[in-house]
């Protein structure tokens, strides 16, 4: 950024700091859900359910063998009486008292079979096949597992590829899933450069090869990005033509106090309301959660790794809100390494998980990305933890 005059509409002109758990509670409950769409089974990996996933059929939807075997009647012994294999679609008519029907798994059994006696433990000479009495049946009846139109996954839950299955299982082609957040990255500063060695006095844009897998991976579909310099018109624009097109702009850089940080003075050209303004959390205080209209506003640190904590503040939960999730619980841990004693601070440090517990990844700085890059999560270490007591987690894609 370039030097001006000071100036006094600075981010802690008004309102105080939010606490960074509160931080990240508001950017959950505030954002209605986006509305809901009906995609095909494949464009709904990821996405979230908008609706329960209901079967519209049984499952399974005849009575099938679990075994490889003889579907039998009556004590036995019995006389082998024909064979069916999966995918015969017309029922086998009812097996008469004394009579076996070679099976496959998966494969309908004969009405009024009473078990299917696996190859493993029958014993058959030429027609006739004995074995001892078995305990189990083998037999999947129809609907067992789920009736049709039963609720079988609660609307709110992720596509998981199992909920995909699922899904193709009990016969449907298409989910009721929420839409994907459109979300775009303004890149600012002056100094910032994007491709090559940044020359004396430049730095390479670090935040947008960092946020834009990180978004993605947390369900935004990413529109083209803008880069812009320090000047306060052209960033404002940037902003404003951000929001005719996104649900969630993220301003990289811009967001503290000094003369070139111009988010502020955006905001208020667009009349957003703020609802966080700066976070007790080290690093990443100086972020910013604003709403126009159904519209929202993220302001992230220029320093880098400060970034990526203010994305795991604000950003993470936005965007579960937005696509109706629960928030999503950290993962917790003990942390027993010495750490900097903050009363007051959340602190917000990489680690790695081994066999012997959480270790922190030393040269961790507000500007600098190496320790990140080595760790595997993220801690959250609220304000007055004390070493061997446990912290907050949640893993770095
Ligand atoms: N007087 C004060 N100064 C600062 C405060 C404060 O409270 N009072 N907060 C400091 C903290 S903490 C941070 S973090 C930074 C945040 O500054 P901005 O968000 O306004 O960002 P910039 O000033 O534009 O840049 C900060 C730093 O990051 C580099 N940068 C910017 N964009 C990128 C990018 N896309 N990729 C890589 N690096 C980037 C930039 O060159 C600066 O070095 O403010 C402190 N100052
Ligand atoms: O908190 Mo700034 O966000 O140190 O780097």
């Amino acid at each position: 950024m370039t030097i001006a005059p000071h100036h006094t509409d600075s981010h802690h002109s008004s309102r105080p700091a939010t606490e960074w758990a509160a931080a990240r509670a508001l950017a959950h409950r505030l954002p209605a859900p986006l509305p809901a769409e009906s995609v095909p089974l494949a464009s709904a990996a990821g996405r979230t359910l908008a609706a329960p996933l209901v079967a519209a059929v049984p499952l399974p939807g005849f009575d099938n063998s679990a075994m490889d075997g003889y579907a039998v009647r009556g004590p036995g012994p019995w006389r082998v009486v024909g064979r069916v294999l999966a995918g015969r679609t017309h029922a086998v008519g009812p097996l008469v008292e004394g009579t076996a029907v070679e099976v496959a798994t998966g494969a309908p059994v004969p009405g009024r079979a009473d078990r299917v006696v696996p190859y493993e433990v029958a014993d058959r000479i030429g027609d006739v096949l004995r074995a001892a009495p078995g305990d189990r049946w083998h037999i999947r009846r129809a609907g067992e597992y789920a009736a049709r139109g039963q609720e079988l996954v609660p609307a709110g839950s992720p596509v998981t590829p199992a909920v995909l299955g699922l899904a193709a299982s009990v016969g449907l082609d298409h989910l009721t899933v929420r839409a994907r957040p459109r979300a775009r990255l303004v890149i600012s500063g002056d100094e910032v450069i994007h491709a090559g060695r940044p020359p004396w006095g430049r730095v390479r844009d670090a935040i947008g090869p960092m946020l834009t897998p990180l978004l993605s991976a947390w369900g935004a579909d990413l529109l083209g990005p803008r880069m812009v310099g320090d000047q306060p018109d052209w960033f404002a624009e940037a902003v404003a033509d951000s929001t005719r097109d996104a649900d969630v702009t993220v301003v990289c850089g811009a967001s503290s106090v000094g003369p070139a940080d111009g988010l502020h003075a955006s905001l208020r050209h667009l009349g957003a309301v703020a609802h966080v303004d700066g976070v007790r959390c080290r690093p990443g205080h100086p972020q910013v959660l604003a709403q126009a209209g159904a519209h929202w506003i993220v302001g992230l640190p220029g320093n880098p790794y400060a970034a990526l904590v203010a994305a795991l503040t604000l950003i993470d939960p936005l965007l579960t809100g937005l696509a109706g999730r629960p928030p999503a619980d950290l993962d917790t841990a003990v942390l027993t390494d010495p750490l900097r004693l903050d009363e007051r601070n959340t602190r917000i440090v990489p680690v790695r998980r081994g066999a012997r517990g959480l270790r922190l990844v030393d040269g961790a700085h507000p500007g600098y990305l190496g320790a990140a890059a080595d760790a595997d999560a993220l801690a959250v270490v609220p304000p007055g933890w004390r070493p061997g007591t446990p912290v907050g987690l949640r893993t770095l894609p």
